[in-house]
């Protein structure tokens, strides 16, 4: 049997995901240390209360309340606690002490990844953070190694678990969100605070990153456009449907290029949007994450999985942890972050979207033409224009007569399309604006 060196991980954080790696360090101990050339050795887990009942069994030995001992003299430390404070300071003390740091943090990159990247190169550690975007799915060494030779164009992408699951669960079995979000959290997908996935804050921390990574451009979650799912009702989501659309949070990070300056810029930008029945994207359901990367020479390249789950997440931790491990055997710097391109972040209003609006009408003559006009008044164009079959006067036995147009348009600035749905509202012939989403992957 061969005699390996042991590597000592330090693993704080035995929820969902810290749990489940600490069990694949201990169940796969022998075959990683074949892999790595040196034992992973788990030399203990902070949590906060060592007596809490766990998914997974872990020593009683192991456990320790007191993080900070248990990270001095560590060659790796793996952060899986979540929030802010005090996973920053933790990290902050195991790389100037040395370690290496694998975190599936997005929250924390999202806020302080400059300090903490910062930190980490002055003393020559590597911070990894594979599972902090697309949970198991290969995205983050793709973008930072395969394609580092490359120029990346455009990345359009379902980045976040829990809203995909909850918006799969709404169009296939018709339940709210309420619903939806409680089974979400029950399976482990969800933040400790689901504000953070429903609110759209989780995919844009993401959709940072990926730009960030994308366009070697420090792009701060802050300075991603976010809308969540939280105004999405079961209605938009049965009309998508009918009309062959289905609802998803979208993560879309790409390079534009002003026509008339030729200065280029980035946007990264999460909406809900109406992609088409037979888009790839429609087809990712459950927690599962796609993320389409175009780039200048490889052309599409898409990575598809898990992008939420304990032991799904577990995996791309433990990938981190064995990179970490061969550096410490093998030596030398690791990779750096690139942020050389320093381009300008643009506000959305540097991009245009299709849109599809629905609104309840007075079900009488002349209406469409009025409509149109407030459409093309405020510089929108009508593509296409559909009135329901049976009119919401009928189905809900209202008084006055009304009907539901379906108006889909041709490429709209946020700020148009916000002005003509402000027109419509104030219009007598609208009852009400019922439902405004973005058209993407047309
Ligand atoms: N669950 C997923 O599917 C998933 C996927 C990708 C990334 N992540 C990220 O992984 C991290 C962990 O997520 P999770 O789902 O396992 O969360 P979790 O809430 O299930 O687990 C976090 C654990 O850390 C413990 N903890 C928090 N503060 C602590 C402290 N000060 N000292 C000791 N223990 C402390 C908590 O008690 C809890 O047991 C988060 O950053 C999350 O965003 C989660
Ligand atoms: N809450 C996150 C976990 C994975 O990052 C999600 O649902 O995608
Ligand atoms: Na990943």
């Amino acid at each position: 049997m061969i005699e390996y060196r042991n590597l000592r991980i330090a693993l704080l954080g035995a929820g969902s995901v810290g749990a489940q790696v600490a069990d694949q360090l201990l169940t796969h101990a022998d075959e990683l240390a074949a892999r790595v050339g040196a034992r992973l050795e788990l030399v203990g887990v902070a949590v906060r209360d060592v007596d809490a009942q766990r998914t997974t069994d872990i020593p009683r030995e192991l456990l320790t309340a007191d993080a900070e001992s248990l990270i001095l003299g560590s060659d790796i430390v793996v952060e899986l606690m979540g929030g802010l404070e005090p996973a920053r300071t933790l990290i902050l003390q195991a790389l100037t002490s040395g370690a290496d740091v694998i975190t599936a943090n997005k929250a924390l990159l999202a806020t302080h990844g400059p300090e903490l990247f910062e930190t980490a190169e002055q003393v020559g550690a590597q911070l990894y953070y594979e599972a902090a975007v697309g949970g198991a799915i290969p995205i983050i060494r793709p973008l930072r190694d395969s394609l580092a030779g490359d120029r990346v164009t455009r990345i359009l992408g379902i980045v976040n678990g829990t809203t995909n699951f909850i918006l799969d669960r709404m169009d296939k079995h018709g339940e709210t969100m309420e619903q939806a979000l409680a089974t979400a959290t029950e399976l482990g997908y969800a933040e400790a605070d689901p504000t953070a996935d429903i609110g759209g804050y989780d995919a844009a921390q993401k959709a940072g990153i990926l730009a960030s990574l994308a366009f070697h451009t420090l792009v701060p979650a802050e300075a991603v456009y976010r809308e969540g799912i939280t105004e999405v009702s079961l209605d938009d989501v049965r009309a998508a449907r009918k009309a062959g659309y289905v609802v998803k949070l979208l993560a879309i990070c790409e390079k534009i290029v002003d026509p008339l300056t030729l200065e280029a810029g980035v946007s990264a930008r999460v909406y809900p949007a109406l992609i088409p029945d037979e888009h790839p994207l429609a087809a990712v359901h459950g927690a599962n994450n796609a993320v389409f990367v175009e780039a200048e020479a490889a052309g599409p390249l898409m990575f598809y999985g898990a992008g939420a789950g304990g032991i799904q997440t577990a995996s791309a931790v433990l990938g981190d942890v064995v990179s970490a491990a061969r550096r410490h055997v093998v030596g030398g710097p690791g990779v750096a972050e690139s942020t050389h391109a320093n381009l300008p972040v643009l506000p959305i209003s540097a991009v245009t979207t299709r849109y599809q609006i629905t609104l309840r009408v007075a079900d009488q003559p002349g209406v469409l033409a009025t409509i149109a006009t407030l459409f093309s008044e405020h510089g929108v164009s009508v593509e296409t224009v559909e009135q329901s079959v049976v009119s919401i006067s009928e189905r809900e036995g209202a008084a006055e007569p009304a009907a539901t147009l379906v108006i889909g348009t041709h490429e709209a600035s946020d700020a148009d399309l916000a002005a003509t749905v402000a027109a419509l509202t104030t219009s007598t012939v609208v009852h009400s604006v019922t439902g405004v989403l973005r058209v993407e992957g047309l």
